[in-house]
């Protein structure tokens, strides 16, 4: 598969038609990083993959850092954030709050600080013959399997000031070694594990 099929649209698509429709801060991502109605907290994104789950947490008013180390991914993103920001308008508004470094999660995290740190690292195979999305099959073309989930979980909680958020498939067994987490928001494919910290 060639490096055409990874491509990162914050004007249009999916992406436009979740920031028109998807349901503000009820939605089940910013529930879990503790978003309310008087309160924006501060994001890092240890796992920024297509910027999807940064985007929108940044169109709630969020500063948001992404962090990603493919450095194919890391390139289509920073190609996406810079077309974002030439669109002008709500997306260049948005794509401004949003910070793109490259690199491990695992090794920046500690130099950095923020209230609330998601990670959404790639999913183990599905047990059910169900089809992940296309974009997802892609991704796993180029950046594999993410074997150190558990090691980056660990540095999250240790650098949060108020959460870690965890996304994971619905029936996901729990990573090995990693406390259970303080509470759960369930999706129909996802759910989402909160770390509570402080
Ligand atoms: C499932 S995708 C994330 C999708 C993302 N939440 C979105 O909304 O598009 C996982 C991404 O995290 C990256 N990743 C996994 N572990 C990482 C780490 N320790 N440091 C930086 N990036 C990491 C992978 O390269 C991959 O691009």
């Amino acid at each position: 598969m060639s490096k055409d099929h990874l491509i990162c649209d914050f004007t249009g698509g999916a992406v436009g038609h979740r920031l028109k429709f998807g349901g503000g801060r009820g939605q089940a991502l910013p529930k879990a990083a503790g978003f309310t109605k008087g309160r924006t907290p501060t994001v890092i994104d240890a796992t920024a993959g297509f910027g999807r789950d940064a985007f929108l947490l940044a169109s709630l008013g969020a500063e948001v850092t992404l962090i990603e180390r493919s450095a194919d991914v890391h390139g289509m993103l920073r190609e996406g954030l810079e077309r974002a920001s030439c669109a002008g308008g709500q997306v260049a508004d948005i794509v401004s709050r949003m910070t793109l470094l490259f690199g491990d999660a695992k090794e920046l995290l500690p130099e950095l600080s923020a209230d609330v740190i998601v990670v959404d690292p790639m999913h183990p195979p599905r047990k059910t013959k169900a089809l992940v999305k296309k974009e997802m099959r892609v991704l796993r073309q180029f950046v594999g399997a993410d074997p150190d989930a558990e090691d980056l979980v660990k540095v999250a909680l240790e650098v949060a000031k108020k959460r870690v958020v965890l996304k994971w498939p619905a029936k996901g067994d729990p990573l090995p070694n990693i406390k259970k987490p303080s509470h759960q928001l369930m999706g129909k494919s996802t759910r989402y594990d909160v770390f509570m910290l402080g």
